[in-house]
């Protein structure tokens, strides 16, 4: 080997264990990371890196899982301000007589502001680099995650009625087309259309949703097969199961991202399976809320894409995904009656390569490979609750917590250093979060 044979690298970080998510189902020891600007320049061993490589920054984590930055595919970022506001509700008992009400007093720009920042500030912290969001003024979420340097498909809100932020289906639809022109080009932000509910929207405004993406090649994110009675009603009302009637109105694709997929039925997995739409699991808000069960299982062997998501803080109550993982492998596994459903490393390609696919960034995003994005979180395993390691991915699911998470690097810059976010101002957002909860407080016992 001769010096010029070496190249030039940012940074080098070496961990203990590596799991790339592709090849899938391996975790690599003793490995080192080579980032180049804002891509993975290459994934070898240390060996081969101190031959090979002379980095400006090494990072040395010797007790660390280095994986892909997590992909949470569904929330709304600024409920965060609402987390444990109003629990142990049915969803239509939490959203008509709590959440909607405190939406309609508080919502507004500033409050989506402050409240995004709390959720981006958890969710950087423990793992996730990508969000989605469904939520009002989705031009301040988008700013915001730009600013902060992290990833998020930002999806416009669709609905009958009115609220903070239109005051119908007309003017959501072009306030929401403005919005996709605006950002569709940018490599961080991903708008889409986020027609809230099939209970909430009706047919014409959804022809339009699916027109839109169409058009612009915008995603569609949608609450769907909420709960039982969601679908009863939607049969008793139209004929039709709302997976039908979405297939119907054309609103069912490739491009589509159905949120929940409970009370299914052979005939809804065959409409998913048949359009190519994607199905987004979460099953913490799922069981919070006694919503119901989603068939994982079922749907990866149709061959259905499955990513996941926390969905908003009210819900849930919190945005670690690494939380959500083991309640969604240990569910599944109840589900389908079968204890090898739902493997940890199935449940991590949900977070990662799944979340990444169902962006259609599969090719840059998901798994730590050469030529991709430098989107990495690292994760130490060297407290006593992690320990003995026999199986990394073991860990991350079954036994970890987000908060373990040391390190993140979006595009190749750092976002967690030794736990501390570095482009959030925490005890300025505390203060701001504070005041929200001190007018929430008081309104709530007014
Ligand atoms: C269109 S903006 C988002 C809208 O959705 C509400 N919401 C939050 N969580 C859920 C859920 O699990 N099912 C249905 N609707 C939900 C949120 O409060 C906003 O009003
Ligand atoms: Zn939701």
């Amino acid at each position: 080997m001769t010096a010029d044979t070496i190249t030039a690298a940012d940074i080098r970080i070496n961990a203990r264990w590596l799991i790339p998510m592709e090849p899938a189902n391996v975790v690599l020891d003793h490995q080192a990371v080579l980032v180049q600007g804002e891509r993975i320049a290459a994934v070898v061993s240390q060996e081969e890196a101190d031959a090979r490589f002379r980095a400006r920054e090494t990072i040395d984590l010797h007790d660390h899982v280095i994986l892909p930055g997590l992909i949470n595919m569904h929330g709304h970022a600024a409920m965060s301000l609402f987390r444990g506001m109003a629990d142990d509700l049915p969803l239509m008992a939490w959203l008509n007589d709590h959440i909607w009400p405190a939406e309609g007093a508080f919502v507004s720009e500033t409050f989506v502001a402050d409240g995004t920042q709390l959720a981006m500030a958890e969710m950087l912290r423990t793992g996730t680099t990508t969000f989605s969001d469904m939520y009002f003024f989705p031009e301040i979420v988008a700013q915001l995650a730009r600013d902060a340097g992290m990833r998020a498909q930002v999806c416009f809100p669709l609905l009958d009625f009115p609220t903070p932020w239109g005051s119908g289906p007309d003017e959501y639809l072009s306030k929401g087309e403005e919005f996709i022109r605006q950002w569709q080009d940018d490599p961080f932000i991903m708008p889409a259309i986020g027609p809230h509910a099939p209970y909430t929207v009706s047919d014409g405004p959804l022809k339009k949703a699916a027109a839109l993406s169409q058009s612009t090649g915008a995603a569609i994110q949608i609450h769907l097969h909420e709960t039982a009675s969601e679908v009863a009603d939607a049969v008793e009302k139209t004929g039709l199961r709302p997976t039908a009637r979405m297939a119907e109105l054309g609103v069912l694709g490739p491009a589509t991202q159905c949120v929940h997929m409970t009370e299914v039925d052979d005939s809804d997995i065959q409409l998913l399976q048949a359009s190519g739409a994607r199905v987004i699991h979460c099953p913490e808000s799922n069981l919070k809320l006694a919503s119901g069960l989603s068939p994982v299982q079922k749907f990866l062997e149709a061959g259905i894409t499955v990513a996941i998501g926390t969905d908003g803080a009210a819900s849930n109550n919190d945005l670690d995904l690494f939380g959500e993982l083991g309640t969604a492998a240990m569910l599944a596994k109840v589900v389908a009656a079968d204890a090898s459903a739902l493997s940890a490393h199935e449940a991590l390609a949900m977070a990662t390569i799944k979340g990444a696919q169902v962006l259609g960034r599969g090719h840059e995003l998901g798994s730590l490979e050469a030529g991709k994005l430098a989107d990495i979180i690292a994760v130490d395993l060297s407290d006593p609750f992690l320990q003995p390691v026999y199986d990394a991915a073991s860990h991350l699911v079954y036994s970890n917590h987000g908060r373990q998470v040391t390190h993140s690097w979006i595009n190749g810059v750092p976002q967690v250093q030794e736990g501390k976010l570095t482009r959030i101002d925490v005890p300025d957002l505390m203060l701001r979060v504070q005041g929200w909860a001190d007018r929430i407080r008081e309104q709530q016992s007014s």
